[in-house]
């Protein structure tokens, strides 16, 4: 696509990057090794803007979050920055390391840009009293005790313990409109990091302490800029059933209701793979095309429906 009226009425693909695309499979969190993470995943992403795919970028930011929430809790006022503004930073920071990569590995393009997301969620979310999402480090169950926060047991293995947050429901992404006006523009926009800033409308918006889900984000801005296709890039080529037991079976093409039988039996990791099945889930029920799970080496042949887990109606 050359200029930009051949570019106005596309649909755009929105493209959900998980941890691994951003610490690398063992989740190194030093920044060279982010940057070396973050530069594979350009170049993984690089063959589908070639290919023609008008691309929206999201990403997650537990882990960083995470970290600098431990870097606030020594802090005092007035030096103690509220959760909703380290979500902030965590955009820029990891906004920053993507669109570097992509402007390095694509430097005949459109440059890329990050936009700070505001996502609306409502403050009478019950998430509020129930933290769920993890951030931050693992720890073990006797290093989670010693915490002064609230963690979860999140996964097996030796340091199973998170530190969590609230996290309510996504409901409309603030700035959806300038989004689409630099896709239209042909511009390749990083957007939602974090699952966006949680802001709630009282007349006017107010930051509020919480991280989003990105997976259920990115859903919701899918469907907003009117996206043909969800993709959530993971560790994983599909989406199993029975996963990591004798019974293992990977989801190939799957429609949302049978997405939902196995959310009600149980399938699914809690905090990994379900939360990224349920958003695919809902944005083909509220009408989306396809969303797609997939690792971003098998990007550009899920694209094409030949691999992933393909969520169609
Ligand atoms: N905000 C969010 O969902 O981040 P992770 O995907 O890194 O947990």
């Amino acid at each position: 696509m050359d200029d930009d009226s051949q570019r106005a009425g596309t649909e755009p693909i929105v493209v959900a990057l998980g941890g691994n695309t951003l610490l690398g499979s063992q989740g190194h969190w030093t920044f060279d090794e982010q940057r070396e993470a973050v530069a594979r995943t350009a170049r993984q992403l690089a063959d589908a803007i070639h290919a023609g795919y008008d691309v929206v970028l999201t990403h997650g930011n537990g882990p960083q979050v995470g970290t600098l929430l431990l870097q606030q809790d020594n802090v005092e006022e007035p030096a103690r920055r509220p959760l909703d503004v380290l979500v902030a930073e965590t955009q820029a920071q990891i906004g920053y390391l993507v669109q570097q990569a992509l402007d390095n590995e694509l430097p005949d393009s459109t440059d890329s840009v990050t936009v700070v997301t505001q996502v609306v969620v409502d403050p009478d979310d019950p998430a509020f009293e129930t933290p769920t999402k993890p951030v931050g480090p693992f720890y073990t169950e006797a290093q989670a005790a010693e915490r002064a926060f609230e963690t979860r047991r999140v996964r097996s293995g030796d340091r199973p313990y998170r530190r969590v947050v609230p996290s309510p429901e996504p409901i409309e992404v603030v700035e959806d409109e300038e989004i689409t006006s630099l896709v239209e523009r042909g511009t390749l926009v990083v957007a939602a990091g974090g699952g966006g800033v949680p802001v709630v409308r009282d007349g006017t918006l107010r930051g509020v302490e919480a991280v989003v889900d990105k997976d259920k984000t990115s859903q919701v801005l899918a469907a907003e800029l009117g996206a043909e296709t969800l993709v959530v890039l993971t560790d994983v080529e599909f989406a199993y059933v029975g996963y990591e037991t004798a019974d293992e079976r990977p989801l190939r093409r799957v429609s949302p209701a049978a997405v939902r039988g196995h959310l009600e039996a149980g399938e699914f990791g809690e905090g990994s793979m379900r939360p990224k099945m349920e958003a695919c889930c809902r944005f083909v029920e509220r009408g989306g095309e396809r969303a797609v799970v997939t690792t971003p080496d098998r990007l550009l042949e899920a694209l094409a429906g030949e691999t992933g887990t393909q969520v169609r109606a």
